[in-house]
């Protein structure tokens, strides 16, 4: 753990059932750094996420946040400063988009402190930044997929904490929304981890965790971990790096082994 860390592990495992799906993760977060996670299906990024989010505990290891023991943090004090997009956010109820946003301020919300303009302002704000302002009204059932993502993103948003979590927060968006969303987490401020599936999207974090059967095989700069023996080793394909024509990051063409 260093002074300045928001968020660190420190020999982070998970077995269930006799069965390590994370294991040994040792990692150490500053302000405003973007680490993506990557690695095959299975390799456990969901459950490390779910780990830091508080959801699940780790069956080894330490998680602080801020410096505080996760072990010894109330919930709604973990809600104050961690937020979380799961991969498939669902909700029985019928509620509506605004509804599903203003869930996001339950943390800060008690009797001595009751829903004020403050917490209107966070709504309004979130729900602009995701250009979900013009459906408030709308029921979550009548949603696209896209669009209920759009406003889990939003409600992870108006929870204002230091660390949000996104799991594949790009899945059910198109090429423009994917685009967007990616701008958006560049430009927030908080500590972000980030599970993605798609090399290009990696590129633009700050660092990478790549992950196979819950162990690190990778930690560090993009270049250094987006390498082809790397991709190649963890998800068993032939994988080529291609400078941009345009100048920009590399561009990545992939195929099967078999
Ligand atoms: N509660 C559980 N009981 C048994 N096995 C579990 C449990 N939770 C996760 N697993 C298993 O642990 C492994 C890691 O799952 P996890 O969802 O973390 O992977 P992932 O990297 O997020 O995968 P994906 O890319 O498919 O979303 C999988 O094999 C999964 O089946």
């Amino acid at each position: 753990m260093t002074s300045t860390s928001v968020l660190d592990l420190t020999g982070v495992s998970r077995t269930v059932n006799g069965k390590i799906i994370v294991s040994d993760i040792d990692l150490s977060l500053k302000p405003g750094e973007t680490l993506g996670l990557i690695g095959p299906n299975g390799s456990g990024k969901s459950t490390l996420l779910n780990m830091i989010a508080g959801l699940v505990r780790p069956s080894r290891g330490e998680i602080n946040i801020c410096g505080h023991s996760m072990a010894h943090m109330r919930r709604r004090k973990i809600a104050r400063h961690i937020a979380f997009v799961a991969q498939q956010a669902d909700t029985g109820e019928r509620i509506t988009v605004r509804d599903a946003v203003e869930l996001g301020r339950t943390p800060w919300l008690s009797a001595l402190r009751p829903w004020g303009p403050e917490d209107d302002e966070a709504v309004a704000q979130a729900l602009g930044v995701v250009g979900m302002q013009t459906m408030v009204c709308r029921d979550w059932s009548s949603l696209s997929g896209g669009e209920r993502q759009r406003v889990q993103i939003a409600r992870a948003l108006a929870q204002a904490t230091p660390i949000l979590l996104l799991d594949e927060p790009t899945n059910h968006l198109d090429i423009h929304h994917q685009i967007a969303i990616l701008d958006l987490v560049e430009r927030l401020p908080a500590t972000i981890v980030i599970a993605l599936h798609d090399m290009h999207h990696a590129l633009r974090c700050d660092r990478i965790l790549a992950m196979k059967n819950g162990r690190c095989i990778a930690l560090g700069p993009p270049l250094e971990v987006l390498t082809p023996e790397i991709i190649g080793e963890i998800f068993a394909v032939e994988a080529m790096r291609i400078p941009d024509p345009a100048g920009g990051r590399p561009l990545f063409s992939f195929r099967s082994l078999t």
